[in-house]
């Protein structure tokens, strides 16, 4: 078999040169100049966010009988074509998803520290309660701060979560997107928050967005800021991507090129699960592991010495310190601001330094917010390691 897949797939080639004791051709494109002509003699194509898969792209490829994109959102394939052409497609929903909470979480501990707010007296929107949305709510929770989900379509299919209206999710102190980019049906997300929705902000609040840039009207959002609003903006996606509007990125406090979901686990997890998809298309077994492939991270564990004060309230110091040892979303911040006109929005996404999960942390101690950091997400050590 002929298999394409984007060069920027970590552990492509561990998962997939060998596959039911057969070894297969891999060929490394680049996602944005791949074309049609390249994919006559493919078998399987494995792509990210940025390769448009249509049938101006596969029209000449007439043995494809795979489509693997090893991301969340899925609004750059064609599927309605795809299933014409008989041809399988499978995505990964959730691979980057516990990636992109914590990318809020830094954001949010980032924040807290450079305005001194208190996190444990705000609340959280979060609208579309999906992957990402969840997986925030569940790390939300576990340090005690409040949130509300906005979703109709999971309330409308019965979800038994408590939801609010959009606009009661949009009044919250801080407000965290995670649609995906839709242009049609009852809930369209092009544009949700359009140039009305934005002047509604609040001059204190803050707005998180990490889904896909489309979701804000960004010359509506540019205006707002030059009018003065103090909306305070974490900008992760940008409306036309990799063009952003570059005015708007002095009026973000975080600015970012598209890698709230670029934790090396969470790349890694795409690439697995298209990695289980074709080996069900071709019924084999897919006995290959993620975890032969992670390595070790440069911090593997800490340990928290007892709290002076027994039974106090959550440490939102010890959080941030520990927070910004396995992820400080200020690095990022720093190479998109730096880096973009000199290298472009592609060059720093393909060039991501890498970056762990809080599991990739192992924590012990007699410390009073043990608990609550493993139930954020940190690795408790075992008593005998
Ligand atoms: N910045 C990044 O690196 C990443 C961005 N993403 C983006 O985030 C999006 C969400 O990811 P997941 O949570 O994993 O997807 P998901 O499909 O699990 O959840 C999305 C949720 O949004 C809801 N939804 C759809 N339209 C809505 C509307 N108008 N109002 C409120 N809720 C609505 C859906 O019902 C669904 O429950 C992806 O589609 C992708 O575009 C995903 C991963 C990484
Ligand atoms: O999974 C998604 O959806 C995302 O937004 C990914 O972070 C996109 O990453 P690339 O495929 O653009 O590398």
């Amino acid at each position: 078999m002929k298999i394409f897949f984007d060069e920027n797939m970590p552990f492509a080639r561990e998962f997939f040169s060998e596959l039911g004791g057969e070894q297969h051709q891999l060929v490394p494109f680049k996602g944005r100049e791949l074309t049609a002509q390249q994919l006559i003699d493919a078998d399987v194509l494995l792509v990210r966010s940025i390769t448009k898969v249509n049938e101006a792209l596969l029209a000449d490829a007439q043995q494809l009988k795979f489509v693997g994109t090893a991301t969340i959102g899925v609004d750059h394939i064609d599927q309605k074509y795809l299933a014409e052409r008989n041809i399988k497609f499978s995505s990964a929903p959730g691979c980057n998803a516990i990636s992109v909470a914590e990318f809020v979480i830094s954001s949010l501990v980032v924040l807290a520290e450079r305005y001194q707010l208190s996190l444990s007296d705000k609340s959280v929107g979060i609208v579309g309660a999906g992957n990402t949305g969840s997986r925030l709510a569940e790390k939300l929770n576990a340090i005690g701060i409040h949130y509300k989900l906005c979703d109709p379509l999971l309330a409308d299919a019965g979800d038994n979560r408590e939801f609010v209206s959009l606009d009661e999710a949009l009044a919250c102190d801080i407000v965290s997107l995670h649609v995906p980019l839709t242009r049609s049906g009852e809930h369209p997300t092009f544009h949700l928050l359009d140039e009305a929705k934005l002047h509604a902000f609040n001059e204190q609040q803050i707005l998180i967005n990490a889904c896909r840039g489309e979701v804000i009207d960004n010359q509506a959002l540019l205006a707002l800021k030059q009018q003065g609003h103090g909306l305070t903006l974490v900008m992760d996606v940008w409306e036309g991507e990799p063009n952003v509007l570059t005015e708007l990125i002095p009026f973000a406090d975080l600015a970012s090129a598209h890698i709230a979901g670029y934790s090396l686990e969470g790349k890694a997890r795409g690439t697995q699960m298209l990695y289980q998809a074709v080996c069900q298309m071709l019924e084999i077994e897919g006995n290959k592991q993620l975890a032969d492939f992670l390595p070790k991270p440069n911090i593997g564990s800490v340990k928290l010495n007892p709290d002076r004060k027994r039974n106090q309230e959550f440490d939102e110091i010890l959080l941030n310190q520990l927070v910004k040892m396995v992820y400080d979303v200020r690095r990022d911040d720093g190479i998109f601001r730096q880096q973009l006109s000199r290298f472009g929005f592609d060059h720093i996404r393909k060039n991501y330094p890498v970056r762990r999960e809080f599991s990739s942390l192992a924590i012990s101690g007699e410390n009073s917010s043990l608990n609550t950091l493993v139930q954020l997400g940190f690795n408790r050590l075992a008593d005998n390691a």
